[in-house]
């Protein structure tokens, strides 16, 4: 039977709830909170905390919303560390590398995909990441992107069929075709089973042409866009994202002035994945530029066999504060509240009544260990829907 539970000694609490009146975090210390049918019922100080059936105490760590993951490509087969370590040795990292996954991904059974996917999902967790966005992507043929984000769709409720990732093999030299079988084949199918549309408007991907065909045909069929752009060049991709009134643009490395006026006028998050320019030493983006100007801002890990292979959000966070010049309380909101605005979900990403009781314990007094102490396993505890699904028996010594 469902019980209420009371979350207390808790030294720092990040509620990102704006109505507390202690900056942009909306940071209690001393904190409670109450879980009542998976949901956030009461938040507080823990002097002033109501009764409830149970009782949980933090000891004294820290709790905040579980991070939120706006950009994954799970659904793929395949190891491409020759590739990242070849990059090491000076190779330029170019989309190409993307259809020496498309063949191993085409060739993977329906099992094999989910349990790679679940895998990475089970990462995240444990590093405190409680919401997957997951893309689809690496099949390229009407028949395995289906594939894709039907398995995709047994696994998270946040789908995005990446239609126009880069053309397979057999579309060498002729892109528009692609184009035009993406609208006319894979489009209206897939769309049954994800939310997102997204397409990969860069040099050596599609052109933005082809990006606003396709990102046409997603919203035709009910899906909301989102775009991966302006990663390896200046380019389009941005002003396309603002003009789809899509819910994020991502990567957002090679900005014009224009670019970044037009996203901080618009309702489209600027989403930045530093494990991706990290481990293809790539520029970072110039995240400090974006939020002067009052752009939104989320951050992701971009888990991927190419560019990021990292679910580690914390490890993100960390790079985002020492060189994409974000404060530390910047890389936590756009990791968790960021994360939940660019997926439209109002849900999550929040620890304030109404939300969902999706949260973690660090092994630490604050959040700010989190860029402080790089690499280092801070998550001890993570709860989803206010049950827990990761945790060290540390943490369980007091409650057992
Ligand atoms: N930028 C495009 N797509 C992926 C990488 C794809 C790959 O190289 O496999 C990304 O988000 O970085
Ligand atoms: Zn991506």
């Amino acid at each position: 039977m469902a019980s209420s539970q009371l979350f207390t000694n808790i030294k720092t609490l990040v509620t990102n709830d704006p109505a507390v009146d202690n900056g942009s975090l909306g940071i209690i210390e001393d904190a409670a909170f109450i879980v009542d049918e998976g949901k956030i019922a009461w938040v507080g100080s823990a002097g002033q905390a109501p009764d409830a059936d149970q009782q949980f105490d933090v000891d004294g760590r820290a709790v905040l919303p579980g991070f939120v993951e706006s950009h994954s490509h799970l659904v793929f087969q395949g190891d491409r560390s020759v590739e990242f370590a070849a990059r090491m040795e000076g190779k330029k990292y170019e989309a190409g590398g993307i259809r020496t996954t498309i063949e191993k991904t085409r060739s993977a059974t329906d099992q094999q995909l989910k349990t790679n996917i679940q895998r990475y999902m089970n990462e995240y967790l444990r590093q405190g990441t409680t919401t997957v966005e997951v893309k689809s992507g690496y099949g390229q043929s009407a028949a395995s992107e289906v594939q894709g984000v039907k398995v995709a769709a047994t696994c998270t409720d946040e789908v995005t069929l990446l239609a126009a990732h880069v053309a397979p093999e057999e579309y060498a030299g002729r892109q528009d075709e692609y184009v035009q079988m993406a609208i006319d084949e894979m489009i209206p199918l897939a769309a049954n089973y994800a939310k997102w549309i997204d397409v990969f408007c860069e040099k050596g991907a599609f052109t933005e042409e082809q990006s606003r065909a396709i990102l046409t045909a997603g919203v035709q069929h009910g899906l909301v866009p989102r775009v991966h752009g302006n990663q390896l060049t200046y380019g389009s991709g941005v002003l396309l994202a603002v003009e789809f009134d899509a819910a994020s643009v991502d990567h957002v490395v090679y900005l014009s002035d224009a670019d970044v006026d037009a996203l901080a006028n618009s309702n489209t998050v600027a989403t930045v994945l530093p494990g991706a320019d990290f481990s293809t030493r790539n520029d970072y983006p110039n995240a400090r530029r974006l939020l002067d100007a009052g752009v939104t801002v989320a951050l992701g890990a971009d888990c991927n066999p190419g560019t990021s292979f990292t679910t580690s959000i914390p490890f993100c966070i960390a790079i985002a504060v020492r060189d994409l010049k974000m404060s530390p309380n910047e890389a936590v909101w756009a990791a968790t509240a960021g994360g939940a605005q660019a997926l439209r979900r109002d849900d999550i990403g929040r620890i304030s009544p109404g939300a969902r009781a999706n949260f973690m314990a660090l092994d630490a007094p604050n959040h700010l260990h989190l860029a402080y102490r790089p690499g280092v396993p801070l998550v001890s505890g993570v709860w989803k829907d206010g049950t827990l699904t990761h945790g060290s028996s540390r943490l369980q010594e007091n409650n057992a």
